[in-house]
């Protein structure tokens, strides 16, 4: 945890490299499994999983709903392809260093990946956005990166590698094309998809109902506490990069509060008061509608991975 990044990547490459059949040594696509969506496993070929604490460099999630395991194998008709997928990933706030969190993605692309589907479980800021609804990022609000959190702060890990990077095409049209061309043939309901703004905070906290507003006002429709690091290490490595994110649950944003002065004032002149009960999201829940919505996203990641 918060371990520091290796200086060389070849030994993770390796240690990864010895354990795979010939077959599956370079895969084309990545995966990140979010919050309770690690099953596409499920409907991998060849399967070869590798626990992180065997790969030099990586940490280890601590997060209930993250496996700790990278995932090989085909997937898709035919042949399939070649895919590795992270069962589980790292977060801030667990502790690990922005480095460690966005190490795999840098093996990922050492190992010779070219696109990326990154999956997440959000919360809600768009009432026109319902709990359920797969979103298709279209761009990013991340306030911890305009304050100096940013996982590409320090020395560059390859004299290769862009050393400002543009981040107005983070979010390939080209691969967000093929996900509703994917939703189209999976003949899913026209309301399963959306696109909107991920805006990314460290977490762990959920947003208190002023913070879901100002995250609204300015522009986001979903929030989470991950993913932007792992876009932004993708895009410096040149991948291009997909984001779903699954709706887990609405952020509360109530425009007003009751005011508890005016209850009090009632409550003493002999009025029946109940004392407003606010709602609050738990990561219980967030693990359930994942579960209850993991098979779709599955199918949409497989399908585009099929028509690649
Ligand atoms: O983004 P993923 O890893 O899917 O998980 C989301 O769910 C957790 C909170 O319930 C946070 O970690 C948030 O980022
Ligand atoms: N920050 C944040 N992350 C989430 N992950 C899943 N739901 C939520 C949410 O409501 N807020």
């Amino acid at each position: 945890m918060g371990d520091d990044i290796p200086l060389s990547f070849d030994a993770s490459v390796d240690a990864i490299k010895r354990v795979l059949p010939i077959n599956l040594q370079s895969p084309r696509v990545g995966i990140i499994c979010g919050s309770g969506l690690s099953g596409i496993v499920n409907v991998f070929r060849d399967v070869v999983l590798i626990p992180y604490e065997n790969i030099p460099g990586f940490s280890t999630s601590t997060v209930p709903g993250h496996k700790s395991t990278l995932a090989f194998g085909l997937l898709g008709s035919g042949e399939g392809v070649p895919v590795v997928a992270m069962l589980g990933r790292f977060h801030p706030y667990e502790g690990h260093s922005l480095s460690s969190v966005v190490y795999p993605v840098r093996i990922m692309a050492k190992l010779g990946i070219k696109d990326i589907i990154i999956t997440n479980a959000a919360g809600s800021l768009n009432p026109s956005i319902p709990v359920g609804t797969i979103v298709v990022i279209q761009d990013h609000l991340a306030l911890p990166n305009l304050t100096g959190m940013n996982p590409l702060l320090g020395p560059q890990t390859s004299k290769d590698l862009p050393r400002f990077l543009p981040l107005s095409d983070a979010y390939s049209p080209a691969l967000r094309r093929l996900v509703f061309l994917a939703a189209h043939q999976l003949q899913l309901d026209d309301s399963a998809l959306a696109e909107g703004t991920y805006a990314w905070v460290s977490g762990p906290t959920y947003e208190t109902p002023a913070e879901g507003r100002f995250l609204r006002r300015v522009g986001a429709d979903v929030v989470g506490m991950s993913t932007v690091p792992e876009v932004l290490a993708a895009r410096e490595e040149g991948l291009n990069v997909v984001v779903l994110s699954l709706v887990t649950n609405f952020v509360v944003i109530p425009e007003t509060y009751r005011s508890i002065k005016e209850e009090v004032q009632a409550e003493l002149a002999g009025k029946k008061v109940e004392l407003p009960q606010a709602q609050v999201v738990s990561h219980a829940e967030v693990l359930a509608i994942g579960q209850e919505k993991a098979g779709i996203l599955m199918k949409l990641v497989e399908s585009v991975v099929d028509s690649l």
